[in-house]
Protein backbone atom coordinates (compact mmCIF):
# COMPACT_ATOMS: atom_id res chain seq x y z
CA UNK A 1 0.00 0.00 0.00
CA UNK A 2 1.21 3.61 -1.08
CA UNK A 3 2.05 5.70 2.09
CA UNK A 4 -0.09 8.22 1.09
CA UNK A 5 -2.90 5.76 0.68
CA UNK A 6 -1.77 4.33 4.41
CA UNK A 7 -1.68 7.72 5.55
CA UNK A 8 -5.24 8.63 4.49
CA UNK A 9 -6.84 5.25 5.64
CA UNK A 10 -4.93 5.81 9.30
CA UNK A 11 -3.16 3.50 11.14
CA UNK A 12 -4.92 1.14 13.35
CA UNK A 13 -4.43 1.72 17.04
CA UNK A 14 -3.22 -1.84 17.85
CA UNK A 15 -0.69 -1.15 14.82
CA UNK A 16 0.49 1.70 16.33
CA UNK A 17 0.21 0.07 20.14
CA UNK A 18 3.29 -2.25 18.60
CA UNK A 19 5.05 0.27 16.68
CA UNK A 20 7.27 0.95 20.18
CA UNK A 21 8.23 -2.80 19.99
CA UNK A 22 9.43 -2.17 16.70
CA UNK A 23 11.49 0.51 17.58
CA UNK A 24 12.92 -1.48 20.34
CA UNK A 25 13.60 -4.20 18.77
CA UNK A 26 14.80 -2.20 15.76
CA UNK A 27 17.47 -0.11 18.07
CA UNK A 28 18.99 -2.95 19.85
CA UNK A 29 19.53 -4.57 16.18
CA UNK A 30 21.28 -1.01 15.26
CA UNK A 31 23.32 -1.03 18.38
CA UNK A 32 24.44 -4.60 16.98
CA UNK A 33 25.36 -2.76 14.15
CA UNK A 34 22.72 -5.11 11.56
CA UNK A 35 21.93 -2.54 8.69
CA UNK A 36 19.33 -5.09 7.47
CA UNK A 37 16.84 -7.45 9.18
CA UNK A 38 14.30 -10.14 7.55
CA UNK A 39 10.76 -9.45 8.50
CA UNK A 40 10.97 -13.05 10.00
CA UNK A 41 14.00 -11.88 12.42
CA UNK A 42 12.70 -8.70 12.85
CA UNK A 43 9.22 -10.14 13.88
CA UNK A 44 10.79 -12.81 16.20
CA UNK A 45 13.03 -9.83 17.73
CA UNK A 46 9.71 -7.98 18.50
CA UNK A 47 7.44 -10.97 19.86
CA UNK A 48 4.88 -11.02 16.93
CA UNK A 49 4.32 -13.10 13.68
CA UNK A 50 5.84 -12.02 10.59
CA UNK A 51 2.79 -11.63 8.61
CA UNK A 52 1.65 -9.18 11.45
CA UNK A 53 4.55 -7.17 11.33
CA UNK A 54 4.41 -6.80 7.24
CA UNK A 55 1.04 -5.93 7.57
CA UNK A 56 2.03 -3.17 10.48
CA UNK A 57 4.83 -2.44 8.23
CA UNK A 58 3.21 -1.82 5.34
CA UNK A 59 1.21 1.14 6.87
CA UNK A 60 4.03 2.79 6.52
CA UNK A 61 4.63 2.62 3.33
CA UNK A 62 7.87 -0.07 4.51
CA UNK A 63 7.78 -2.98 2.31
CA UNK A 64 11.31 -4.07 2.77
CA UNK A 65 13.25 -5.34 -0.04
CA UNK A 66 12.82 -8.82 -1.26
CA UNK A 67 15.90 -11.18 -0.15
CA UNK A 68 17.47 -8.49 1.81
CA UNK A 69 14.77 -7.34 4.37
CA UNK A 70 14.15 -3.86 5.77
CA UNK A 71 16.64 -1.52 6.33
CA UNK A 72 17.25 -0.88 10.14
CA UNK A 73 18.03 3.16 10.58
CA UNK A 74 15.42 3.52 7.86
CA UNK A 75 12.68 2.07 9.37
CA UNK A 76 13.98 3.12 13.12
CA UNK A 77 13.83 6.92 11.55
CA UNK A 78 10.29 6.29 10.58
CA UNK A 79 8.56 4.58 13.09
CA UNK A 80 10.46 7.08 15.16
CA UNK A 81 8.97 9.93 13.46
CA UNK A 82 5.57 8.60 13.45
CA UNK A 83 5.76 7.94 17.16
CA UNK A 84 6.39 11.52 17.94
CA UNK A 85 9.74 10.73 19.28
CA UNK A 86 12.62 13.67 19.99
CA UNK A 87 9.62 15.27 20.29
CA UNK A 88 7.99 16.83 23.83
CA UNK A 89 4.85 16.18 24.70
CA UNK A 90 3.02 18.05 27.95
CA UNK A 91 0.64 16.33 29.84
CA UNK A 92 -2.20 17.70 32.06
CA UNK A 93 -3.81 15.38 34.26
CA UNK A 94 -6.91 15.85 36.03
CA UNK A 95 -7.98 14.24 38.86
CA UNK A 96 -5.22 14.99 42.10
CA UNK A 97 -6.73 11.79 43.57
CA UNK A 98 -4.69 8.79 44.53
CA UNK A 99 -4.08 7.64 40.71
CA UNK A 100 -3.14 11.10 39.48
CA UNK A 101 -1.35 11.95 42.20
CA UNK A 102 0.97 8.81 41.58
CA UNK A 103 1.14 9.15 37.98
CA UNK A 104 2.35 12.90 38.24
CA UNK A 105 5.15 11.55 39.86
CA UNK A 106 5.62 8.50 37.92
CA UNK A 107 9.50 9.09 36.47
CA UNK A 108 8.36 8.28 33.07
CA UNK A 109 6.29 11.48 33.32
CA UNK A 110 8.39 13.55 34.90
CA UNK A 111 11.33 13.89 32.06
CA UNK A 112 12.14 12.91 28.52
CA UNK A 113 9.33 12.86 26.00
CA UNK A 114 6.32 13.04 28.12
CA UNK A 115 6.20 15.47 30.91
CA UNK A 116 3.43 16.40 33.08
CA UNK A 117 3.07 20.17 33.64
CA UNK A 118 -0.40 20.28 35.51
CA UNK A 119 -2.37 18.48 37.89
CA UNK A 120 -6.18 19.92 38.37
CA UNK A 121 -8.66 18.76 40.88
CA UNK A 122 -11.96 20.95 41.43
CA UNK A 123 -12.01 19.92 44.81
CA UNK A 124 -11.05 22.94 46.98
CA UNK A 125 -9.31 21.13 49.88
CA UNK A 126 -6.83 19.52 47.64
CA UNK A 127 -6.34 22.59 45.56
CA UNK A 128 -2.75 23.79 46.66
CA UNK A 129 -1.19 20.87 47.68
CA UNK A 130 2.04 19.65 46.83
CA UNK A 131 1.80 16.80 44.63
CA UNK A 132 5.64 15.45 44.10
CA UNK A 133 7.36 18.68 42.68
CA UNK A 134 4.10 20.52 41.78
CA UNK A 135 0.68 21.77 43.18
CA UNK A 136 -2.45 21.04 42.64
CA UNK A 137 -3.76 23.39 40.81
CA UNK A 138 -8.07 24.71 40.62
CA UNK A 139 -9.26 22.72 37.46
CA UNK A 140 -10.16 26.31 36.20
CA UNK A 141 -6.92 26.95 35.97
CA UNK A 142 -6.89 24.36 32.98
CA UNK A 143 -7.27 26.53 29.67
CA UNK A 144 -4.56 28.67 30.65
CA UNK A 145 -2.17 26.03 31.66
CA UNK A 146 -2.62 24.41 28.29
CA UNK A 147 -2.14 27.82 26.26
CA UNK A 148 1.30 28.35 28.27
CA UNK A 149 2.59 24.71 27.77
CA UNK A 150 1.52 25.05 23.97
CA UNK A 151 3.14 28.03 23.87
CA UNK A 152 0.53 29.29 22.04
CA UNK A 153 -1.88 32.67 22.01
CA UNK A 154 -5.35 32.00 23.28
CA UNK A 155 -7.56 30.70 20.62
CA UNK A 156 -4.70 29.01 18.83
CA UNK A 157 -4.98 25.40 18.43
CA UNK A 158 -2.82 23.04 20.89
CA UNK A 159 -3.31 19.94 18.88
CA UNK A 160 -0.31 17.88 18.91
CA UNK A 161 1.30 19.21 21.84
CA UNK A 162 -0.44 18.65 24.92
CA UNK A 163 -2.25 15.16 26.26
CA UNK A 164 -4.40 15.40 28.67
CA UNK A 165 -5.12 12.81 30.95
CA UNK A 166 -8.34 11.80 33.06
CA UNK A 167 -8.09 10.39 36.31
CA UNK A 168 -11.17 11.02 38.17
CA UNK A 169 -13.93 9.62 39.54
CA UNK A 170 -16.23 8.00 37.02
CA UNK A 171 -19.09 10.74 37.46
CA UNK A 172 -16.44 13.57 37.32
CA UNK A 173 -15.17 11.89 33.76
CA UNK A 174 -16.78 14.03 31.10
CA UNK A 175 -16.77 16.89 33.06
CA UNK A 176 -13.32 16.71 33.08
CA UNK A 177 -13.62 15.53 29.28
CA UNK A 178 -15.29 18.84 28.30
CA UNK A 179 -12.71 21.14 30.00
CA UNK A 180 -10.06 19.05 28.29
CA UNK A 181 -11.47 19.81 24.90
CA UNK A 182 -12.64 23.42 25.65
CA UNK A 183 -8.89 24.04 26.53
CA UNK A 184 -8.22 22.56 22.80
CA UNK A 185 -6.59 19.50 23.47
CA UNK A 186 -7.36 16.73 20.81
CA UNK A 187 -5.42 13.56 22.74
CA UNK A 188 -7.21 12.13 26.07
CA UNK A 189 -6.28 9.31 28.02
CA UNK A 190 -8.73 8.31 30.78
CA UNK A 191 -8.35 5.86 33.38
CA UNK A 192 -12.01 6.02 34.00
CA UNK A 193 -14.62 3.87 33.48
CA UNK A 194 -17.84 4.61 30.93
CA UNK A 195 -17.88 6.41 27.34
CA UNK A 196 -17.14 9.47 26.70
CA UNK A 197 -18.56 11.93 24.76
CA UNK A 198 -15.78 13.87 22.35
CA UNK A 199 -16.18 16.12 19.26
CA UNK A 200 -15.24 14.60 15.82
CA UNK A 201 -10.84 14.95 15.75
CA UNK A 202 -10.54 14.44 19.28
CA UNK A 203 -9.08 11.31 20.02
CA UNK A 204 -9.58 9.28 23.51
CA UNK A 205 -7.77 6.15 24.54
CA UNK A 206 -8.92 4.41 27.66
CA UNK A 207 -6.38 2.07 29.87
CA UNK A 208 -8.12 -0.37 32.30
CA UNK A 209 -5.25 -2.81 34.62
CA UNK A 210 -8.69 -5.03 34.75
CA UNK A 211 -8.92 -5.36 31.20
CA UNK A 212 -5.24 -5.87 30.18
CA UNK A 213 -5.04 -8.69 33.34
CA UNK A 214 -8.08 -10.14 31.75
CA UNK A 215 -6.38 -10.74 28.26
CA UNK A 216 -3.43 -12.08 30.31
CA UNK A 217 -5.65 -14.09 32.04
CA UNK A 218 -7.20 -15.85 28.65
CA UNK A 219 -3.66 -16.23 26.97
CA UNK A 220 -2.71 -17.98 29.82
CA UNK A 221 -5.95 -20.03 29.51
CA UNK A 222 -5.43 -20.63 26.15
CA UNK A 223 -1.86 -21.57 26.13
CA UNK A 224 -1.83 -23.44 29.27
CA UNK A 225 -0.64 -27.20 27.89
CA UNK A 226 -3.07 -30.16 27.81
CA UNK A 227 -2.50 -32.73 30.14
CA UNK A 228 -0.66 -35.53 28.37
CA UNK A 229 -3.17 -38.62 27.23
CA UNK A 230 -3.17 -41.30 29.96
CA UNK A 231 -0.67 -43.90 29.02
CA UNK A 232 -2.78 -46.97 28.85
CA UNK A 233 -0.35 -49.19 30.51
CA UNK A 234 0.62 -46.98 33.11
CA UNK A 235 -3.01 -47.06 33.85
CA UNK A 236 -2.76 -50.65 34.47
CA UNK A 237 0.36 -51.04 36.09
CA UNK A 238 -1.16 -48.13 38.66
CA UNK A 239 -3.79 -50.15 38.90
CA UNK A 240 -2.28 -53.16 40.29
CA UNK A 241 -0.14 -51.50 42.61
CA UNK A 242 -3.38 -49.95 44.24
CA UNK A 243 -4.80 -53.34 43.86
CA UNK A 244 -1.97 -54.62 45.87
CA UNK A 245 -1.83 -51.61 48.43
CA UNK A 246 -5.53 -51.31 48.73
CA UNK A 247 -7.83 -54.12 48.84
CA UNK A 248 -11.10 -52.39 48.11
CA UNK A 249 -11.85 -52.24 44.36
CA UNK A 250 -13.41 -48.59 44.87
CA UNK A 251 -10.11 -47.02 45.97
CA UNK A 252 -8.90 -48.34 42.62
CA UNK A 253 -11.38 -46.87 40.10
CA UNK A 254 -11.05 -43.68 41.96
CA UNK A 255 -7.73 -43.16 41.24
CA UNK A 256 -7.66 -44.11 37.78
CA UNK A 257 -10.93 -42.62 36.88
CA UNK A 258 -9.92 -38.95 38.49
CA UNK A 259 -6.80 -39.52 36.22
CA UNK A 260 -8.72 -40.02 33.05
CA UNK A 261 -11.25 -37.60 33.46
CA UNK A 262 -8.64 -34.81 34.13
CA UNK A 263 -6.68 -35.57 31.38
CA UNK A 264 -9.55 -35.52 28.95
CA UNK A 265 -11.60 -32.02 30.51
CA UNK A 266 -7.97 -30.37 29.79
CA UNK A 267 -7.57 -31.54 26.55
CA UNK A 268 -10.93 -30.30 25.30
CA UNK A 269 -10.62 -27.03 27.34
CA UNK A 270 -7.50 -26.16 25.99
CA UNK A 271 -8.66 -27.35 22.44
CA UNK A 272 -12.01 -25.19 22.53
CA UNK A 273 -10.29 -22.07 23.82
CA UNK A 274 -7.10 -22.02 21.65
CA UNK A 275 -9.63 -23.16 18.52
CA UNK A 276 -10.95 -19.24 19.82
CA UNK A 277 -8.27 -17.72 19.81
CA UNK A 278 -6.52 -18.82 16.72
CA UNK A 279 -9.49 -17.37 14.56
CA UNK A 280 -9.35 -13.25 16.07
N1 LIG B 1 -8.15 2.08 34.58
C1 LIG B 1 -7.51 1.57 35.60
O1 LIG B 1 -6.80 0.59 35.48
C2 LIG B 1 -7.72 2.20 36.93
C3 LIG B 1 -6.94 1.85 38.03
C4 LIG B 1 -7.16 2.53 39.22
C5 LIG B 1 -8.14 3.51 39.27
N2 LIG B 1 -8.90 3.79 38.18
C6 LIG B 1 -9.90 4.85 38.15
O2 LIG B 1 -9.20 6.08 38.21
C7 LIG B 1 -10.02 7.07 38.79
C8 LIG B 1 -9.28 7.75 39.92
O3 LIG B 1 -9.02 6.85 40.96
P1 LIG B 1 -8.53 7.39 42.36
O4 LIG B 1 -8.36 6.21 43.25
O5 LIG B 1 -7.38 8.31 42.18
O6 LIG B 1 -9.83 8.22 42.83
P2 LIG B 1 -9.89 9.39 43.92
O7 LIG B 1 -11.30 9.41 44.39
O8 LIG B 1 -8.79 9.23 44.91
O9 LIG B 1 -9.60 10.73 43.08
C9 LIG B 1 -10.47 11.26 42.11
C10 LIG B 1 -10.28 12.76 42.12
O10 LIG B 1 -10.94 13.31 40.97
C11 LIG B 1 -11.48 14.58 41.36
N3 LIG B 1 -12.52 14.93 40.38
C12 LIG B 1 -13.67 14.28 40.10
N4 LIG B 1 -14.31 14.89 39.08
C13 LIG B 1 -13.54 15.95 38.72
C14 LIG B 1 -13.66 16.94 37.72
N5 LIG B 1 -14.69 16.96 36.87
N6 LIG B 1 -12.70 17.87 37.61
C15 LIG B 1 -11.63 17.86 38.45
N7 LIG B 1 -11.45 16.95 39.42
C16 LIG B 1 -12.40 15.98 39.54
C17 LIG B 1 -11.98 14.33 42.77
O11 LIG B 1 -12.13 15.57 43.46
C18 LIG B 1 -10.87 13.46 43.33
O12 LIG B 1 -9.87 14.22 43.97
C19 LIG B 1 -11.29 6.34 39.25
O13 LIG B 1 -12.28 6.56 38.28
C20 LIG B 1 -10.86 4.89 39.30
O14 LIG B 1 -11.95 4.01 39.08
C21 LIG B 1 -8.69 3.14 37.02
Amino acid sequence: MPADTAARRGIPDATVARLPDYLRALTDLMDQDVATVSSGDLAAAAGVNAAQLRRDLSYLGSHGVRGVGYDTAHLVAEIGARLGVGRDWSVVIIGAGRLGQALADYPGLTAGTFRVVGLFDRDQRLIGNAAGRLTIQDVERLAQVVRTSAGSSPGAAVANSVIGVIATSAEGAQEACDALVTAGVTSVLTFTHGHLRVPAGVHVRSVDVATELAVLAFRAQAERPAAPAPDPQLADRLAAVDATLLPSNDSGEDIGGAGVSNGVDEADGHGSTGERQGTR
